[in-house]
């Protein structure tokens, strides 16, 4: 059964505790300074700290205003099959396995399973990501039910909207592992930050380098703005 501790839905009141180490509220302010950087610099920052892929090219959402922002919870999805045992695993069961004892705040991660045009769930089944206080949905495939998602109040981010169910195409397999998403590998307890530019997966212990590195990037490109402000055309070169 899944425990609810926590409702941090965006549309929702944070209701006190914690999130792995971080406080809700921390967690919260954490959410807002990704969204006032937005993905850019926070992808060229990994790129400072880390070596390896980290970024998604921008995805689709039923509400476009709400970024998402929060600690994965990972659900592998895989080409269904009539013949393997988790194919006939209820959804709920992953979702617990994935969310664990303090699902709120977290990301729900769901991966492709070589399938990003098929349905990977909907207003129904994800209605649990609402009920349960997660921030929101990260989906490598479509959802159903844009208009139902919406109104749970969670942000969703995925490769569009379906109308085909897609259940006999892909099923969950795994529960809390890491999966690959769109080209970069999301460990569960990762970061991940969405928006209209994006995602980005930030490793949890990277959190506070990458941030501040994001911050002076951005400051280097203002001062480059207010030199430009002021650069002559044509260009002069220093003699
Ligand atoms: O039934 C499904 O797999 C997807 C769906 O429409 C829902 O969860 O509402
Ligand atoms: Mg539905």
């Amino acid at each position: 059964m899944c425990i609810r501790r926590l409702g941090t839905a965006r549309n929702q009141e944070p209701q006190g505790g914690t999130v792995g180490d971080m406080t809700v509220t921390e967690e919260l302010r954490l959410g807002d300074a990704f969204a006032v950087l937005g993905c850019a610099p926070l992808v060229d920052a990994m790129g400072r700290v880390h070596n390896h892929r980290a970024h998604v090219l921008p995805l689709a959402s039923p509400e476009p205003g709400r970024h998402l922002f929060g600690q994965a919870a990972t659900i592998a999805y895989m080409p269904w099959r009539d013949d393997v045992e988790q194919c006939s695993q209820t959804f709920a069961d992953f979702f617990c396995r994935a969310a664990g004892e303090s699902p709120g705040g977290k990301v729900l991660v769901l991966s492709s399973g070589g399938y990003p045009e098929a349905s990977h769930g909907g207003g129904t089944k994800l209605s649990r990501v609402a009920r349960h206080g997660l921030a929101g949905v990260l989906a490598d495939g479509r959802l159903r039910d844009f208009g139902e998602l919406r109104e749970h109040g969670f942000s969703t981010w995925c490769r569009g909207e379906a109308t085909r169910w897609g259940g006999d195409t892909v099923t969950p397999y795994a529960a809390d592992v890491a999966v690959e998403f769109a080209g970069v590998c999301i460990v569960p307890g990762d970061y991940v930050f969405a928006d209209t530019s994006g995602a980005v997966v930030v490793p949890a212990r990277s959190l506070g380098r990458v941030l501040a590195v994001a911050q002076e990037i951005e400051a280097e490109d203002a001062r480059s703005v207010q030199e430009i402000r002021s650069e002559r055309y044509p260009r002069q070169e220093p003699s």
